[in-house]
């Protein structure tokens, strides 16, 4: 097995500056997540400046959770400028089989090939093409389900796919792992999802295994939640606990926290 610490200690070496163009529910919660695992965040998406601003950064993510017509713009001028610039690119498809907006601003963004895409299951099935029950942000599909949407996504987009819940899979296409690491509290926190979504941009800056820089952004994530939810009382307190965890996690903590089997 990989050392997936070393993906960590890499990360936060270079202390990547990560763009985000995210939800109005997540932008905060976000930032904090990356501040507190070691990147620094930049959130902005006006497409006056967004694809301006994308150069100077080593990684971008882009999250569809609150669009609207100006700021699909900013998206698609960013996944634009990041292609061209060569930078590692992340997309979140918030909701995405809920409206017909949202499938064609993702059907666009696709073409500027993302290096990954992170969604829970229902995201993922219906970003295939496959039936998907989600219910608006939230899941109503196990992760089991996905897995042959997310190699097929993988195949067709050349991106890393991961599907996270109680048991997150990752694939390329050819190669697939399990992560199981993780707290029941997570969904019932909102915008978690999302903040892992820049996690995996600021582990992809500079990575050369693009899949295994994901896992090991989603095994570090999902051992912070659990420390969290040894010490929390309830959703509240367990966010404020995720910080810390994030801030307090080492690399050696993550080789040996580190739940993943090969797929
Ligand atoms: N039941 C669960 N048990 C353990 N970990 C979980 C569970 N559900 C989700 N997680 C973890 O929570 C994190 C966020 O994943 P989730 O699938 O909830 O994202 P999401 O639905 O996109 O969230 P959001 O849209 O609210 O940001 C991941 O690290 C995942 O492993
Ligand atoms: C709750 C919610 N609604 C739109 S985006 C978002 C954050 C979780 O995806
Ligand atoms: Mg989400």
């Amino acid at each position: 097995m990989p050392d997936w610490g070393s993906h960590l200690s890499e990360m936060r070496r270079r202390a990547p500056l990560v763009h985000n163009i995210t939800n109005y529910v997540a932008m905060n919660v976000m930032a904090n997540v990356l501040l507190a695992a070691g990147a620094s965040p930049a959130m902005l998406h006006a497409v006056e400046e967004a694809a301006e601003f994308t150069p100077l950064a080593a990684a971008l993510t882009i999250n569809i959770g609150t669009p609207s017509a100006p700021w699909v713009e900013g998206m698609q001028a960013s996944a634009r400028a990041a292609r061209e610039a060569g930078i590692p690119w992340v997309l979140d498809p918030v909701a995405v089989g809920a409206t017909a907006f949202r499938r064609a601003a993702v059907a666009r963004l696709l073409d500027h090939a993302p290096a990954a895409i992170r969604g829970n299951a229902s995201e993922i099935l219906a970003l295939a093409g496959m039936a998907a029950r989600g219910k608006g942000a939230d899941s109503a599909d196990p992760v089991a389900a996905a897995e042959d949407a997310a190699r097929a996504l993988a195949q067709r987009t050349g991106a890393v796919v991961a599907v996270t819940g109680p048991v997150d899979f990752v694939t390329d296409g050819p190669r697939g792992w399990r992560v199981a690491n993780g707290h029941p509290t997570m969904p019932r926190v909102t915008a978690l999802g999302c903040s892992l979504t820049g996690l995996v941009g600021a582990f992809l800056a500079g990575a050369v295994d693009r899949a295994q820089a994901t896992v090991a952004a989603l095994a570090y994530f999902g051992l912070a939640g659990e420390r969290a939810g040894a010490v929390a009382a309830g959703p509240g307190s367990f966010q404020v606990a995720l910080l810390d965890a994030l801030a307090a996690i080492t690399p050696e903590d993550l080789a040996a926290g580190a739940r993943v089997e090969p797929a």
